[in-house]
């Protein structure tokens, strides 16, 4: 099991709580999608996956580990383990493209051939081969997202959060992406992702929807009960 989600509850200051009594467990190998109304929390959800939020009530457990019983020293080796994809994408403004996609691979002390052989290829995958020496303010939109999913999956981690990865890219790209995503996953990587884009699961027939609705989590296929095949295409 990659994670497991037990009575979890978040809210932000004093607000009212935004996601309640969150039971599920996400199965390694699976291939999920995490769907639901603008505002329903989904980024929250998430960022209680990446350990980026620490849930106001609950257990959560991440590759076998109680996180909220962990030491905080002990945090950064479980998220080197994990691909981000943000919504905002957070890419690094000063570097190129290239040394962008190529920094997961530097601080797991990769040199030489170990980096550009895979970082050249995920470029010329997400068609921006031609793009390797420009800095993120000088790309567009949909360019930033290509180079921010690059980033996220060239260390193969072990799972893959992505938020709207595909908001900003149009159909043929997205479904170059998804064929990304499908590909890390049936290496092992469990991959997560956040969507509006309900056309999207057609290219993944084996993935999960994880639904969520008024702050709970709704499981509209039994994915969450059966887990899931990994993704296909
Ligand atoms: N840091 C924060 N502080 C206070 N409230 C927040 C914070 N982040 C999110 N919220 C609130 O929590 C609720 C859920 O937000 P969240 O971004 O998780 O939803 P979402 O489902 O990802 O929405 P969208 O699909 O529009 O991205 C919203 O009402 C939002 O205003």
């Amino acid at each position: 099991m990659i994670a497991s989600f037990d009575r979890v509850g978040l809210r932000y200051g004093t607000g009212a709580e935004i996601l309640h009594d969150l039971d599920f467990r996400l199965a390694e190998g699976g291939f999920y999608y995490l769907t639901g109304p603008s505002g329903a929390g989904k980024t929250s959800l998430l960022k209680l996956l990446y350990l980026a939020q620490k849930p106001t009530r609950g257990r959560i457990g991440l590759f076998g580990e109680d996180i909220l019983s962990l030491p905080r020293s002990a945090l950064p080796a479980l998220r080197r383990r994990i691909g981000i994809v943000y919504q905002d994408f957070r890419l690094i403004p000063d570097l190129s493209a290239y040394d962008n996609v190529a920094l997961p691979l530097r601080i797991a002390g990769h040199d030489g051939a170990a980096i550009d052989e895979p970082v050249s290829e995920m470029l010329d995958w997400v068609g921006l081969a031609d793009r390797a020496n420009a800095r993120p303010p000088t790309l567009s939109g949909g360019e930033q997202q290509r180079v921010a999913i690059a980033r996220a999956v060239i260390a193969k981690p072990d799972l893959l959060i992505a938020d709207e990865p595909t908001g900003n890219v149009d159909a043929d790209m997205a479904k170059r992406l998804l064929h990304l995503f499908s590909g890390l996953n049936r290496l092992g990587t469990t991959v997560v992702i956040a969507t509006h884009d309900l056309s999207l699961i057609k290219e993944t027939p084996g993935a999960a929807m994880i639904r969520l609705e008024a702050g709970s989590v709704k499981d509209p296929t039994g994915a969450l009960k059966n887990p899931p095949h990994r993704g296909g295409a």
